[in-house]
């Protein structure tokens, strides 16, 4: 079986439902911003403000050439896919499903966040045009899902379906 990763704007649940596939699956989990915590003994949010964003997105595709072996799911940070070399080290990895969800229902599960340093003073006007600008990028060369409206769980047995 080839490794199951996935994709998406931040707060898609990818995280969440990355954890619930692997417990179905009986697959390790493997998340690249934990990963990236772990390694370096930092949060997410101290990485960029102690080194910035640009370092962050080079600990992001040191990492993908390093992946463990697989079979796994893999749940990877939002902004992975803006780097071509990203995307073809995804894609060369496994099997990429994008978790799509509309942007209100983003919006909602995030308003409160203080972990997500690009969510930081910026308008809802702005995170909207950051997830459309995305949007393409996550549609290369994945499988979308459209997690509207399911819980985790059930964004896990999609994805189970729809591996055949
Ligand atoms: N399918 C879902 N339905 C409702 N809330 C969800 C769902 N998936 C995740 N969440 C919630 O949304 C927030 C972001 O989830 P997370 O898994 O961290 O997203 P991501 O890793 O894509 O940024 C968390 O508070 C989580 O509990
Ligand atoms: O979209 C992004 O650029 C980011 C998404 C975050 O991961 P989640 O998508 O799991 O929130 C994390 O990697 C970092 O805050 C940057
Ligand atoms: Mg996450």
């Amino acid at each position: 079986m080839k490794n199951i990763i996935l994709t998406g704007f931040m707060g898609a649940g990818k995280t969440t439902a990355g954890a619930a596939l692997g417990g179905k699956l009986q697959l390790p989990v493997y998340d690249t911003d934990h990963l990236i915590e772990n390694e370096h003994g930092l949060t997410i949010r101290e990485i960029f403000q102690s080194h910035g964003e640009q370092l962050f997105r080079e600990m992001e595709t040191q990492l993908l050439g390093r992946l463990p072996s697989e079979p796994a799911v893999i749940t990877t940070g939002g902004g992975i896919v803006m780097r071509a070399e990203n995307r073809e080290l995804l894609k060369r990895a496994g099997t990429v499903f994008f978790l799509s969800c509309p942007f209100d229902e983003i919006y909602e599960r995030l308003k409160e966040d203080s972990t997500r340093p690009l969510l930081y003073e910026k308008t809802k006007e702005e995170i909207r045009q950051l997830y459309e600008s995305r949007i393409p990028f996550y549609r290369d060369g994945s499988i979308e899902i459209d997690t509207s409206g399911k819980t985790p769980e059930e964004v896990a047995d999609c994805i189970i379906s729809s591996l055949g």
